[in-house]
């Protein structure tokens, strides 16, 4: 059975495959069930048409022979462009068992299908451009074009595009997921990603792909209170606290208030609106957790507002504007386990440079991030990555139409309204974005963050 929800780096990939090896596995086995799972996928994607492999120097070369000879037996027109030799034993065993045309330079040549196994995991520095322009030009000159483990030039571990990469069709996960399946600048050069089993046994790494949650609907004894109040923090911008205290009522906050000095004329007559000083309407206890920093603004005033909800000992969700008023010093006596932080990439700029947390990627800062804060950090984007108490949480993709102003806000706001509910920062958070994506599916294309908004409540049924 494959482990669709493990996510290993390259490192914790080859400790994986030496436990297998251990156990009596061979390489050369391993790259059998590599190449020939692959090569039932392709031969279905080719439909007898002709069938391209450009072959590296190591193991996902490797996988590239079984695949082409596992082709080629089945009488599929099929050529090898090879232009390193084979360099592990494996890779040298798998080249020995293919019998057809093979190339040991680059030459044009064209075709139906163009299948990369130039560099998988194991690619440590960019491609000579010599060699990646070859590769980029076999790639245009196909209908269609398919990654074996990764798209050479994207690094397995953090994302980075090492080289300027043509986007594939397909992506073949070799044995399991590595990071840049799911985040960083290279995920939208993988097309359709698919998982081949090799055997690779289950162990927690640390990182997983996050599944599909289940939402518990009210308990039969539920009252308002024990379902979760969310109190939203409303600052210079109220629309944008609107925006989020409508997130929030639509997953399932069982009592929303909006914490603003005057009323706002498209607040709903559902939500509650405290006109007390903050610091007063934040001293109720029944307060299951507080969103503070969409609309918030960055001056004086937010700063003082941000003080009174550090303050107030509840559970905090901080967002937008908030995010650049916080300091190490300003978290200083707070209990990290509180906290979850939602930066954009820009925020977590930002909070990284604030923090000193070191970091090239989304993954990396984020995670430096919740390791020097020790809140949880959703740091969205395309690619959303989730860390909290050492594990991370990567997603699959949600519309490209969220990329629209106040998707965030409403964002916040649902993740306000899971945690009021009592579930862990990281439980929350997972929860939240799934729903936000199912309201970008039910509210989509095209649609303006009120929309989405409304689309929250709809969006729970998926997950009841
Ligand atoms: N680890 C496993 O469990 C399995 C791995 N398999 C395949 O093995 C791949 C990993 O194999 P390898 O570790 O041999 O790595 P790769 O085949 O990705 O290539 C690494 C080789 O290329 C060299 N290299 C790295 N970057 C380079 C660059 N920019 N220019 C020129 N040379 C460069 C390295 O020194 C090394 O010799 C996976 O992606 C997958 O396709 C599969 O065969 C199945 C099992
Ligand atoms: N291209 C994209 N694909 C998927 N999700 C996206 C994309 N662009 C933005 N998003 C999502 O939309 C939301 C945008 O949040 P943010 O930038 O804070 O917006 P705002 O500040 O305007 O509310 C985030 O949840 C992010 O993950
Ligand atoms: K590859």
């Amino acid at each position: 059975m494959a482990v669709h929800n493990q996510i290993l780096t390259a490192g914790q990939m080859r400790d994986a495959e030496r436990k297998l090896i251990a156990a009596g596995i061979s390489e050369t086995e391993l790259m059998d069930r590599a190449g020939r799972g692959v090569a039932e996928w392709i031969w279905r994607m080719a439909a007898g048409r002709s069938v391209t492999v450009l072959c590296g120097p190591g193991n996902n070369g490797g996988d590239g022979y079984v695949i082409a000879a596992t082709l080629h037996t089945r009488g599929l027109p099929v050529k090898v462009i090879a232009p390193f030799a084979p360099a592990t034993p494996p890779a040298k065993a798998a080249r020995d068992t293919y019998r057809g045309p093979l190339a040991e330079k680059f030459e044009p040549a064209s075709g139906a299908t163009f299948v990369d196994c130039l560099f998988g995991s194991g690619l440590s520095r960019p491609i000579d451009n010599v060699l990646a322009d070859a590769a980029a030009q076999l790639r245009a000159v196909h209908d269609i074009g398919v990654a074996v483990d990764l798209p050479s030039g994207i690094a397995a571990d953090m994302g980075e595009l090492l080289n300027d990469v043509a986007p594939y069709d397909a992506t073949f996960a070799l044995g399991a997921w590595k990071p840049a399946h799911w985040t960083g600048p290279g995920q939208d050069r993988m097309g359709k990603l698919r998982l081949i089993d090799i055997g690779i046994e289950p162990a927690d790494s640390g990182t997983e792909l996050v599944g599909t949650p289940i939402i518990e609907p009210p308990a039969t004894g539920a009252h308002k209170y024990s379902r979760g109040l969310v109190a939203v923090v409303a600052g210079a911008m109220p629309g944008a606290a609107l925006l989020s205290a409508q997130g929030a009522m639509g997953a399932g906050a069982g009592y929303v208030k909006l914490l603003a000095e005057h009323s706002h004329p498209a607040a709903p007559a559902d939500l509650v609106l405290d006109e007390q000083s903050l610091e007063e309407a934040l001293s109720d206890e029944r307060i299951g957790a507080v969103l503070i920093g969409p609309g918030l603004g960055r001056d004086r005033k937010a700063r003082a507002r941000l003080a009174d909800a550090l303050d107030s000992r509840h559970r905090l969700v901080i967002d937008a504007d908030a995010l650049h008023l916080l300091g190490p010093e300003t978290l200083a006596t707070i209990d990290p386990a509180c906290i979850l932080l939602t930066p954009h990439d820009g925020e977590l700029a930002a909070l990284a440079k604030a923090f000193g947390a070191k970091g090239d990627t989304r993954l990396e800062r984020a995670r430096a991030l919740s390791q020097q804060t020790g809140a949880a950090v959703l740091a969205k984007g395309c690619g959303t990555v989730l860390c909290a108490d050492g594990r991370t949480g990567l997603f699959p993709p949600g519309s490209s139409w969220l990329s629209v102003a106040g998707s965030g806000d409403v964002l916040a706001g649902i993740c306000a309204a899971r945690m009021a509910g009592g579930a862990s920062a990281y439980r929350a958070a997972s929860k939240a974005v799934y729903l936000h994506h199912e309201a970008a599916e039910l509210a989509g294309p095209s649609f303006s963050s009120s929309r989405l908004a409304a689309h929250v409540r709809r969006a729970m049924k998926q997950f009841l």
